[in-house]
């Protein structure tokens, strides 16, 4: 059985070495690999098959590390890795196995670990300045960016800096598959739309080359005419204004699956030697028909599945998002005034039903979340009341817009927050953990962690009813929880266990934020078997620290607050200093997420290495106690 072609490359240069009639078997091989690899451990299956030739292109026309390539979002990297030596994809996204994104700490091929859209052009100009500087300027910085992710604004801000600097070595490869996750939505994509569909500029200059200078001195006449028309005929052929007008060097549009011709781009940029975009066309899960003929999301992110089928091993496990899939639904039904809005993701934060039902009240912006955020405040003033559905580790991006924009004008906008708290397997930059430390500080904004589905419905319902402040609704990426019903309502703080037989013991409050209840209540449970009173409550909206919470401080000995979330500035933080204001000296230990960049790993990896068990809880607690 001949080798395999992909189990011969550990080094990009292998890449180079190979003939061009190999590179066919090589793209099949790769796609091969994913399918088979990314179906076990789940991944990003879809956009990586779609950049299978433009990434050989890429390893076989420039040199990495020397040529500096950076990814956007970094979620199509991996055909990078499997170019770049790192084979072993049997862990992928797990503790130890190989990330999902770039990864410094794995190659020297990888620089953006952060899987943020819209970031890598600000990289390749930094990265482009830095080279000139330092003597480097005849190395180039390659940056691939999927249309989707130049809906997001950073994009345009470096293209207005990259197209200022004639000739600074910056490829900027747009792989263009006409998808975000679905359809990618406003005015660039028309454009890029009218760029795909109308034959390239350079292919009528190259026929008229070839055809016209073959016919002698007239036809080299009519040539030349041809090509002193070289802007009247751009305008024809290609109205590739967009880039052109902002002095950008454009070549396009390439079939992205035609190795040949994405090297052939790819050269002459790199002959170009300044800025210069080269526009890909790919497809989307390309080489795999499940993925081809997926109209939601052509695999974008799966989980584990058949590799034949395509159909998922498991079912979905994100209960949390069908809740607020069903019940923004039955809000839209009451409140017209209602509406939606999404970054690009209308299927995975579970806006489809409410588009379904109300095509006309839900609007996908783009990966555009500070533009999200904004409009919102737009709407409120105008008699809406929007709701913004985004992950939470995404919303840090729109910080200002949140508190400039909306909560100043005490616009009614809601935020709904999925991906809250540790994400785990999807890395460092996707963990939804700094949302609460963040919006704490925003003047007026109310945050509700709810701890099941009954608390997550009333959450949305009395946030949607806040016309005059930001509310924020947040929830875990993992199973709905069993109801956790309370015992007792005390001034909007529910009152969920209460352990006091041991009359004269040391009384200890647990408070239990969101996704860690069900942990607070075990708490609760090993301390009264150490012989302490122990009391557990939920205060639901947990910011700002609402009186009734501050009281309850107040009656107790030791407070124990536990969150999805940085404990830095997080909700405990916030209990104590409210406590402290109000002259309370209970102490209050709190537990959360220190504030480090946590590796990829499984979401109970996580706790387990963050020492949010139970079990270390208590004994933390205890530890705690025992020093009095
Ligand atoms: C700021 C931000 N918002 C949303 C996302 C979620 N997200 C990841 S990839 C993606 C779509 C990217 O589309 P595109 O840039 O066209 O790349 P493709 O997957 O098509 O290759 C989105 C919305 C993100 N990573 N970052
Ligand atoms: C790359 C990106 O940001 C998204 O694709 C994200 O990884 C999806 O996360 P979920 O898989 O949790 O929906
Ligand atoms: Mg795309």
């Amino acid at each position: 059985m001949t080798r395999s072609i992909l189990s011969t490359i550990r080094t990009p240069a292998d890449v180079r070495a190979l003939r061009p009639e190999q590179l066919d078997d090589l793209a099949a091989e790769i796609r091969a690999f994913l399918v088979d690899q990314v179906s076990r451990t789940g991944g990003h299956l879809g956009p990586n098959l779609g950049v299978v030739e433009l990434t050989v292109a890429m390893h076989r026309v420039f040199t990495s590390p020397r040529d500096t390539f950076v990814f956007d979002t970094g979620h199509q990297s991996y055909v990078h890795k499997l170019l770049t030596g790192r084979g072993d994809f049997s862990a992928l996204r797990r503790r130890d196995g190989l990330s999902g994104y770039p990864s410094r700490t794995e190659s020297e091929h990888d620089v953006v670990e952060n899987s943020h859209a819209s970031t890598a052009l600000s990289w390749a100009d930094g990265i482009a300045k830095a080279n000139e500087l330092q003597g480097r300027a005849d190395r180039h910085v390659v940056a691939v960016i999927g249309d989707g992710a130049l809906t997001g604004g950073m994009a345009w801000e470096a293209l207005n800096n990259i197209a200022a600097a004639e000739d600074r070595r910056l490829v900027v490869v747009v792989n263009d598959n006409g998808r975000s996750y679905a359809p990618t939505i406003g005015g660039l994509a028309h454009h890029l739309d009218s760029l795909r569909t109308t034959q390239s500029y350079e292919s009528v200059l190259s026929w008229g080359k070839r055809t016209l200078t073959r016919s002698g001195a007239p036809g080299r006449v009519a040539y030349d005419a041809l090509h002193g028309l070289k802007k009247g005929i751009k305008d024809v052929v290609a109205p590739q204004g967009m880039f052109e007008d902002l002095g950008l060097k454009y070549i396009g549009p390439v079939d992205g699956h035609d190795e040949p011709a994405v090297e052939r781009a790819l050269r002459r940029a790199q002959a170009f030697g300044g800025p210069v975009i080269v526009h890909v066309i790919t497809e989307k899960g390309r080489g795999y028909s499940p993925a081809e003929q997926d109209a939601a999301d052509r695999f974008h992110a799966v989980g584990r599945i058949h590799p034949e089928t395509g159909l998922p091993v498991a079912p979905s496990r994100f209960g949390w998002t069908s809740v607020f899939a069903d019940e923004i639904v039955r809000i839209g039904r009451r409140r017209p005034d209602v509406v939606a809005i999404t970054a690009a993701m209308l299927q995975p934060v579970g806006l489809a039903p409410f588009a379904q039902e109300f095509p006309q009240r839900v609007f996908d912006v783009g990966i555009a979340e500070q533009h999200a955020a904004t409009s919102a405040a737009g709407m409120a003033f105008g008699g809406l009341h929007p709701v913004v559905a985004v992950y939470a580790t995404f919303l840090n991006r729109a910080f200002d817009q949140v508190l400039m924009d909306v909560a100043l004008h005490r616009a009614g906008v809601t935020f709904v927050l999925d991906r809250a708290g540790l994400t785990g397997d999807d890395g460092a930059s996707h963990n939804g953990m700094w949302d609460m430390a963040m919006l704490a500080i925003v003047p007026g904004l109310r945050l509700a962690a709810p701890r099941d589905e009954e608390t997550l419905r009333t959450a949305l319902r009395e946030a949607v009813d806040v016309d005059d402040a930001p509310t924020v609704v947040r929830y875990p990426k993992s199973a709905l929880v069993d109801p956790i019903p309370a015992l007792e309502d005390v001034d909007g703080v529910d009152v969920l266990a209460r352990h006091d037989d041991a009359a004269d013991a040391r009384r200890v409050l647990v408070v239990g934020v969101g996704s860690m209840v069900g942990c607070a209540l075990q708490v609760a449970e090993q301390l009264a078997a150490h012989g302490l009173r122990a009391t557990v409550v939920d205060p639901r909206w947990v910011l700002p620290v609402p009186a009734a919470l501050v009281k309850l401080v107040g009656d107790h000995d030791h407070v124990v607050t536990i969150e999805d979330g940085v404990v830095d500035g997080g909700v405990g933080a916030h209990v104590g200093q409210r406590a402290a204001e109000h002259g309370i000296a209970t102490p209050v230990q709190s537990f959360g997420i220190p504030r480090d960049f946590l590796p990829h790993a499984s979401r109970d990896q996580l706790v387990t290495t963050l020492r949010l068990t139970p079990q270390d809880v208590t004994r933390d607690v205890l530890t705690a106690l025992a020093r009095g």
